[in-house]
């Protein structure tokens, strides 16, 4: 597996990189980071009990941000460029027990129509099993419009 780098982690940017799911200076925030495994894109997480909905179980909103995000970066490393998500249809098939400890996810681009992406995603509990998973719709920017819009720094800055 090859860690992809984030481009933003600067301490220039503590203030501006807020992303929820992303900056490693969002102390609420998620702080993922990203691994690519051929045609895959794969981020690991660790739950904590403050992210619970019901008692023990990691909250859906939570798990759909995972999902998303995990498409956003797909995007961004696969496509070269970046994109908003303008859909997704997330399916809840198991709880996802915090106990369990990390939990994984992984994303892969199923087709490209026009500027949509269609990109499935899903999540893994600590015991290895998928719990959730996702069918996204990404709305993809020319890499300029990118680049002038959404800080996308090029795909060389993914990789050291
Ligand atoms: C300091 C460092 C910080 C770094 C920071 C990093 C953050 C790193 C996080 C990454 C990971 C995120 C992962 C989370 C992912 C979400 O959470 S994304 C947020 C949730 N989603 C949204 O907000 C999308 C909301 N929906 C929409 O904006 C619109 O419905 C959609 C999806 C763009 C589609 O709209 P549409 O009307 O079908 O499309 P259209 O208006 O034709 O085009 C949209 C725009 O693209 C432009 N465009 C499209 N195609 C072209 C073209 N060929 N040439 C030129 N322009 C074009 C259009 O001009 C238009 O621009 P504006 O008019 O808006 O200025």
């Amino acid at each position: 597996m090859k860690k992809i780098r984030n481009p933003w982690k600067e301490p220039k940017n503590i203030g501006e990189y807020n992303c929820f799911a992303c900056s490693p200076y969002n102390s609420s925030g998620l702080q993922l980071e990203f691994w690519e495994n051929h045609d895959e894109l794969i981020t690991k997480w660790n739950p904590e009990r403050s992210y619970e909905g019901w008692i023990g179980v990691l909250h859906g909103g939570i798990q759909a941000t995972l999902l998303d995000e995990i498409g956003g970066w797909l995007v961004m490393v696969k496509l070269k460029t970046a994109g908003v998500t303008s859909n997704m249809q997330v399916s809840y098939l198991k709880p996802v027990k915090v106990s369990k400890g990390e939990v994984t996810v992984k994303g892969k681009l199923e087709s490209v129509e026009g500027r949509i992406a269609k990109i499935s995603a899903s999540l893994y509990d600590g015991d290895g099993e998928e719990c959730a998973k996702a069918e996204l719709s990404y709305f993809v920017f020319p890499e300029n419009i990118a680049k002038a819009r959404y800080q996308y720094p090029g795909i060389d800055a993914f990789y050291d």
